[in-house]
């Protein structure tokens, strides 16, 4: 699957936040979004899943014209900033409605093991933010965004996400954007950063630094 957005427009109130933005991610590829605080990478992946409206976006799947939000059509997972899933739920539950098996979870993380009853609110930051990615990237969608999925989570967790994602990639799209530039720079098949509202293609690493992404000499 391919997916494409462009001609994408945001304002709030009378701020321009977004105005020049392509991105194309494809079934394969990790495609990655960077960008300073505030430049509109969240706003791009609320805007692609269809749960931000801008005054313009052109969205297409396959080179044809999505004319509903991505969400409604059940081919996307999204993985938000900040925790989505219900403090009241059980663990075992949340695998059960994501259609993801525990079993294979705990072969992974066997750490984990003890918490298949628990609450989700009982786990600590991080633990809850491993099991929102597993059961995001886990999740029976072609296409999957993750915003910011490194932040709060161990080196380990970080190291074992990554292979996830490496593993996933092979039948899924997936779109993400994170902080850590390293991790994110690893894993990326095609990097766009976001700058004065526009994205750009980065063909070579460099392009990070002359476009004051990052200081000089941080690669
Ligand atoms: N609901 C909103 N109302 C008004 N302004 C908003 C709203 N949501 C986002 N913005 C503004 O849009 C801009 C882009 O926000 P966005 O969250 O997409 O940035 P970001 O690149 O993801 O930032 P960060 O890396 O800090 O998470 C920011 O200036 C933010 O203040």
């Amino acid at each position: 699957m391919i997916f494409e957005i462009d001609n994408v427009e945001l304002y709030f109130s009378e701020k321009r936040i977004l105005n020049g933005i392509y991105l194309k991610a494809e079934t394969g590829k990790v495609t990655t979004l960077l960008g300073s605080n505030g430049s509109g990478k969240s706003c791009v992946l609320s805007i692609a899943f269809g749960t931000l409206i801008a005054k313009y976006s052109h969205i297409r799947l396959d080179s044809k014209p999505l004319l509903k939000p991505l969400y409604l059509t059940k081919a996307a997972a999204y993985l938000p900033q900040h925790n989505f899933t219900p403090n009241q739920a059980k663990v075992n539950t949340l695998f059960t409605l994501f259609n993801v098996s525990w079993r294979n979870f705990i072969k992974d993380y066997p750490e984990f093991k003890i918490y298949k009853n628990n609450t989700i609110k009982t786990l600590s930051g991080g633990e809850r933010r491993v099991v929102e990615i597993y059961l995001i990237l886990k999740k029976k969608a072609k296409i999957i965004f993750l915003d910011e999925p490194f932040n709060g989570v161990a080196p380990l967790y970080i190291e074992k996400i990554k292979a996830l994602i490496i593993e996933e990639k092979k039948h899924k799209a997936i779109i993400l954007t994170d902080h850590r530039y390293t991790e994110v720079i690893e894993i990326a098949d095609t990097i766009y950063l976001i700058k004065n509202g526009c994205s750009k293609l980065i063909e070579t690493l460099t392009e990070l630094e002359d476009y004051k992404y990052l200081s000089q000499g941080s690669l």
